[in-house]
């Protein structure tokens, strides 16, 4: 047994056995499930999930988002000299994605991997999770949280050079260091509050169904329901939202999640946190952003518009995205933050040693 199975074992982690096939399920109407369009030749969109797509497109697919392992030493020399900041999901990056959202840990190894991604470069959790659920699962001091997909940010204000002010409330995060909250939609608190109320009310008849309180969001998922019980639950969930024009839904994982509808998603809170640690007016700034979700493609654009940093992907399967690397699992994940932290330590000890020399 591997080192990451074991860990997954001891933290009672449910990892799939190889050898069961994922049930292949029908979206609602619109693609629900993990799978995201990629085109085959000449067909038009076609949905892959781990039992349809075969190695030969994933190889392909590789050529246009090739391996940020692979390709590791060539965009690290790239990045010589620029200002790094590491953005990353949370959910399917840096854990993997399991049945029960409550028991998504991160494994040790990754905790530790991303505490010393965080020593050595700024570094920002940037999740739909709540802010509470998200800090509860990563418990590191070191790095900025983004919950709520963006809108609920909390950072350490000892990592701050400058931010935008509005929106602000000088908080305290659990260790009583001094932080920064930024929450962009609390005037939707109450519509969330009362659309939770009335999901958790209208759907407790449909087996498997979980809503989950993310705040500012909420997400319904049913990774665990029925699939002959799929229209009845998008249903109920769309006739609550009626009532409800300022809220939008939109789709993840097996997930539907509500939101607020303001123009605020993970890129802007990638905007706001570069800008809160003061790199907002540099050009010699590259942001590494790693994520697996649809949420996540708002970040990746981003990055694309800015014309610096590096976006990747986190997919086993061939998806339609704009990032431009790729890593395969959140174990690659973790292999690309330790060399990350690898590379760091070796430039340092370079430009140490050449500034010896020159003396
Ligand atoms: O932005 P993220 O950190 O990727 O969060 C997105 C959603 O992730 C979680 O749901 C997903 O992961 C669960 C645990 O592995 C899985 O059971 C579920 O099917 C996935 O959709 C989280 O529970 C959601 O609230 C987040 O919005």
């Amino acid at each position: 047994m591997g080192s990451f199975a074991r860990l997954y074992q001891v933290l009672g982690i449910q990892r799939r056995p190889a050898h069961i096939p994922v049930p292949k399920v029908e979206p609602i109407s619109k693609p629900m499930n993990d799978e995201t369009p990629v085109l085959a030749a000449g067909n038009g969109p076609v949905y892959f999930n781990e039992v349809n797509y075969d190695h030969t497109s994933y190889t392909s697919w590789l050529m246009k988002h090739p391996s940020a392992l692979s390709l590791f030493d060539r965009m690290m020399t790239a990045a010589e000299g620029k200002r790094i900041a590491i953005f990353l999901d949370y959910d399917g990056t840096l854990s993997p994605i399991v049945a029960d959202p409550d028991r998504a840990f991160m494994p040790e190894k990754m905790r530790s991997a991303v505490n010393d991604v965080a020593s050595q470069f700024p570094t920002a959790i940037i999740s739909g999770r709540s802010l509470d659920k998200l800090f509860e699962f990563v418990r590191l001091t070191n790095v900025c949280y983004a919950g709520s997909h963006g809108m609920d940010i909390m950072a350490p204000t000892r990592l701050k050079n400058s931010y935008n002010t509005k929106f602000k409330t000088e908080a305290v995060d659990i260790k009583a260091n001094e932080a920064v909250h930024f929450q962009p939609a609390q005037e939707f608190l109450p519509a969330i509050q009362e659309v939770l109320c009335k999901l958790e009310e209208e759907t407790k008849m449909i087996p498997g169904v979980m809503i989950e309180d993310n705040k500012f969001c909420i997400s319904v998922h049913f990774r665990q329901v029925q699939e002959e019980d799929y229209t009845r639950l998008e249903e109920k969930v769309k006739a609550i939202l009626e009532d409800y024009s300022l809220l939008q839904l939109t789709n993840g994982k097996k997930v539907m999640e509500i939101r607020p509808s303001i123009k605020w998603d993970k890129g802007h809170a990638l905007e706001y946190l570069l800008e809160f640690l003061g790199f907002g007016n540099f050009n010699d700034v590259l942001p590494i952003y790693i994520g697996d979700d649809q949420t996540d493609e708002d970040a990746f654009k981003v990055i694309q518009s800015r014309g610096q940093g590096y976006s990747i992907l986190v997919s086993s399967i061939p998806k339609y995205t704009g990032a431009s690397y790729s890593l395969h699992d959140p174990m690659e994940v973790l292999s690309f933050l330790l060399r990350l932290v690898r590379w760091k330590e070796n430039s340092s000890v370079t430009i140490r040693c050449s500034t010896q020399k020159e003396r």
